[in-house]
């Protein structure tokens, strides 16, 4: 089974994604790291070099090549182009829903991901542009403000449970 967290940069899915890995005894995938590691340039470079739409690409090229089970951390922007949702649609979808106020604290001194510079104002409209996208492509949303990585980790791994069960009933 493909485990993906989707959600704004800062709302812990790579974080989230080491613990869950523990509690399901699954591998899990930095999705951003790998398309890194595939073309042999730090996001930030392709983005200055090539452009957002470039990356984008690499990002729909991934999730068409992806074989393995896994749990996979997915990049913040994976749910801005409709071919990569029906790629995610094969798997499980988790949507780690985190305020504003609290990814800006979270990515208060966050100097690496390019797109986490410029105006607020720029970032604020970017953030409310994809709630709607990653709440519309998410199986489950699980509200990750005040919780710890663990206890999210555990929510997910519960809600996991019962869509297996779900699928048992079904076929009953
Ligand atoms: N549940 C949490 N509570 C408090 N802080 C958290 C929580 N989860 C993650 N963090 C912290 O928030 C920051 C961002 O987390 P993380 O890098 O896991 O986010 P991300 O969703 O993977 O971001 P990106 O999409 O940019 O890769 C880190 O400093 C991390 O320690
Ligand atoms: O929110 C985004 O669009 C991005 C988030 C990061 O995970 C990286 O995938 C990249 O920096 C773009
Ligand atoms: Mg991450």
């Amino acid at each position: 089974m493909k485990i993906f967290l989707i959600g704004f940069m800062g709302s812990g899915k790579s974080t989230v994604a080491g613990h869950l890995s523990k509690e399901i005894n699954l591998p899990y995938i930095e999705m951003d790291q790998q398309i890194e590691e595939r073309e042999g340039m730090k996001i930030s470079a392709m983005f200055e070099q090539f452009g957002e739409k470039y990356f984008r690409e690499m990002e729909t090229k991934f999730l068409e090549t992806l074989k393995e089970d896994a749990i996979i951390s997915t990049g913040g922007g994976v749910v801005v182009k409709t071919e990569n949702i029906s790629h995610l649609k094969k798997g499980f979808v988790v949507f780690l829903d985190v305020s504003w106020e609290e990814i800006c604290s979270r990515l208060e001194n966050d100097t690496d991901r390019p797109l986490w510079r410029g105006e607020d104002s720029e970032k604020k409209k970017r953030y409310e542009i994809r709630l709607p996208l990653y709440k519309s492509a998410a199986d489950t949303i699980i509200h990750a403000d005040t919780k710890t990585p663990q206890q999210i980790a555990r929510e997910i791994a519960g809600r996991l449970k019962q869509e297996h069960r779900g699928h048992t009933n079904h076929k009953e």
